[in-house]
């Protein structure tokens, strides 16, 4: 864990960011937020009113940002988006683009890299969160649906508002849950080894999307879990070492 790449990444270069936007009179801005910024909440579905209370510097980092756009707002009139992401995942349905991280850490690309024979085994981080079958919960939604929420933010800018979004599907899978969903959409096992929690880790985030839908007019096209695996299987069949940087 290193805080301090955090704060470069995410603070220092968003601030240099603003700060050319500001110079080039550019005052439009979509700022990729997180679930993140709620640490560990004590319900769920999660709403935008949510207390704000971040467990790790991820989503620490990424919340002071969404306070500078809300600054620069009021000093600069600049128009912001945030939209807090809840966990990006699936592919390209047409097979062109998909995940590929070095290393990679996110849960569904090591299920199916674990599956394809390029990572071992797969580490489940901790069976005993206070959910039903003792692993974390989390809310995925497709990058197409997420990229989708970047047009209508973008029309939302056009009309020179304001807003912060949560973006998710309002449905809750467990580590489990998805091990089991890739097994069906693949047909093999998955190689598992359980593990302790990895620290930061909230027990669950699920988003309530009611705020996006009713402002944005957001509806997701890819809800179902089954069909955010198959395209992530898709790429990654096709493409097992991913890009081959
Ligand atoms: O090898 C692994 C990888 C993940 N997990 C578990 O699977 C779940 C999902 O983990 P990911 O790493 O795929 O995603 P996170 O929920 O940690 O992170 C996601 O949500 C974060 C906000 O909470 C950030 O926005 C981040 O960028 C985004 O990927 C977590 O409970 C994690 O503990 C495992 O058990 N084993």
């Amino acid at each position: 864990m290193q805080p301090e790449k955090y704060f470069e990444e995410n603070i220092s270069k968003t601030l240099t960011l603003l700060k050319v936007m500001l110079k080039a009179n550019v005052k439009n801005i979509v700022f990729s937020s997180t679930a993140a910024v709620y640490g560990e909440p004590a319900t769920w579905p999660i709403n935008e009113e949510f207390p704000q209370n971040p467990t790790n510097v991820y989503g620490y980092t990424k919340l002071c940002i969404e306070q500078c756009l809300e600054w620069y707002r009021k000093i600069h009139g600049f128009n912001y988006v945030s939209l807090r992401y809840f966990n990006a995942a699936g592919a390209d349905p047409e097979g062109g683009i998909g995940e590929d991280h070095n290393p990679e850490t996110h849960l569904i690309p090591i299920v199916l890299k674990v599956i394809l024979g390029e990572i071992e085994e797969l580490t489940v981080y901790g069976t005993d969160y206070p959910t039903p079958d003792g692993t974390c919960i989390r809310d995925y939604i497709h990058v197409n649906d997420l990229a989708w929420a970047h047009i209508l933010s973008l029309k939302k800018l056009y009309k020179e508002e304001s807003g912060i979004y949560n973006l998710g599907n309002q449905k809750g899978f467990s580590v489990k849950e998805i091990i089991k969903v890739a097994e069906e959409v693949t047909g093999f096992k998955v190689k598992v080894r359980y593990g302790q929690r990895r620290p930061g880790d909230p027990a669950v985030l699920v988003a309530s999307s009611e705020k996006i839908q009713r402002e944005l007019g957001f509806t997701p096209r890819y809800e179902d879990i089954k069909i955010i695996v198959k395209t992530a299987w898709d790429w990654h069949e096709k493409n097992p070492r991913g890009y081959e940087r």
